[in-house]
């Protein structure tokens, strides 16, 4: 068997050694040609993967190890019986640490309190729903808008317009859909955009296309009480550094970047592989995935919860320090800024979650408590 896969997937030979023979490939540049020969294909986001790519090629499985699908052609691969899968919820909680981190770093630069603003979150899933349950063990004021759910189950669901009229801070995690009546291709348009309230902070980690950026660009050199936090871009790689210039964190798609989500990334499309082609999982993550650097950290009984929280979340992440690499790319010319929009997500240092961090307080205060479990952090 022959499989051929995006270079930026780590753990293939790993996971997928045992099958036959691994080509890798920039995922930008893999094409119908490199396809020949090759029954499986592994691919990260940035690879379109449609009847152009696969017609014609023996290829009979694709895994995309990401959360989202709208780069694959899901019409196409059931029509043309390949078999496919992606990794649901393998980067959630990196995309969660991304936005607390980027909380953490709105509040210190606007004076706002994070505990006195209202949260509203758009898409409550693997990401959002993982959000919503931080936020909300955390006591703060959360709406959450998710219309497809709400057609299908229970729930304390708000339509988009309270959102946008009632929350001071409005985080996206939806697809990007174009076709039916929850498509999110320019959810936030020109018409939602100018609804935001005074001092609102938008944050968007779905995909560039759930915003219309030109509406943003034009928005925010009038709207100063507004502040944008980007990490996803319509076009990219290709980033307009006029919007970007407007936005108060900006970052290249990084968001779900967790050495655990990437990991996982591979491991679920792994065993997805093994299903197609009916055979028992021989390699599981746990033996290949390294013990985090930082494991545990302990409080006196004197700590804040807000500084507990801010320690916590920053043990793991500063978007700070990806804001500041990225914005080092932003003044070259378009082929500059795209190599470099690549270059930092190949070159993506290791990051880990929350959720891998054990901590002793000395004082089991439950309001210290509550927070480490908010987090989803060990108590130890
Ligand atoms: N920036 C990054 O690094 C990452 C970005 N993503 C993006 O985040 C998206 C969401 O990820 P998950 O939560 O794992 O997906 P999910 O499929 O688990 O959840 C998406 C939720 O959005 C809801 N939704 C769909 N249309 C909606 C609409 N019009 N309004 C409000 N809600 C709507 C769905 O009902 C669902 O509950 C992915 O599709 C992907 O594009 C995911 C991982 C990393
Ligand atoms: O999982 C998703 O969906 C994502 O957006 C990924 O985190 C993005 O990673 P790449 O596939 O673009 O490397």
């Amino acid at each position: 068997m022959r499989i051929l896969a995006d270079e930026n997937i780590p753990l293939v030979e790993a996971f997928f050694g045992g099958f036959g023979e691994i080509r890798r490939m920039a995922g930008r540049a893999i094409d119908h040609a490199a396809l020949e020969g090759c029954d499986a294909l592994l691919v990260r986001s940035v690879t379109q993967v449609d009847r152009a790519l696969l017609e014609g090629t023996p290829v009979r499985f694709v895994g995309t190890c990401t959360i989202g699908t709208d780069h694959l052609d899901l019409g196409y691969l059931e029509e043309a019986g390949i078999a496919w899968s992606s990794a649901p919820g393998c980067n959630a909680r990196g995309v969660v640490d991304y936005v607390l981190g980027s909380l953490l770093a709105l509040s210190e630069r606007t004076g706002q309190a994070l505990a006195s603003r209202r949260y509203g979150i758009v898409g409550a899933g693997q990401v959002g729903g993982r959000l919503v349950a931080v936020l909300q063990g955390l006591g703060w004021n959360v709406r959450v808008c998710d219309p497809p759910r709400q057609a299908r189950e229970a729930g304390d669901f708000v339509e988009l317009s309270e959102i946008l009229t009632c929350c001071d801070v409005i985080s996206l995690h939806t697809p990007l859909t174009q076709l039916g009546g929850h498509a999110t291709y320019h959810l936030l348009d020109e018409a939602r955009l100018a609804q935001l309230p005074p001092g609102a902070w938008l944050i968007n980690a779905s995909r560039g296309a759930v915003v219309d950026n030109a509406a943003l660009r034009h928005l925010l050199p009038q709207r100063p009480d507004l502040c944008a936090v980007l990490d996803v871009w319509e076009g990219e790689p290709e980033v307009d550094p006029g919007l970007a210039a407007l936005c108060q964190l900006v970052t290249p798609h990084i968001a779900g970047y967790s050495l655990e989500g990437k990991l996982r990334g591979t491991a679920q499309v792994y065993a997805a592989f093994c299903r197609a082609q009916g055979l028992s999982p021989a390699v599981s993550l746990d033996q290949l995935m390294p013990a985090p650097a930082l494991r545990g950290l302990t409080f006196g009984g004197n700590v804040r919860p807000d500084e507990l929280f801010a320690t916590l979340c920053r043990a793991v992440y500063d978007p700070r320090r990806d804001d500041a690499d990225f914005r080092r790319t932003l003044g070259g010319d378009p082929a500059a800024r795209r190599l470099g929009f690549d270059a930092l997500r190949r070159d993506y240092p290791v990051r880990r979650e929350i959720t891998g961090l054990q901590v002793h307080l000395e004082k089991a205060d439950p309001r210290l408590v509550a927070v480490v479990r908010a987090l989803g952090a060990g108590l130890g």
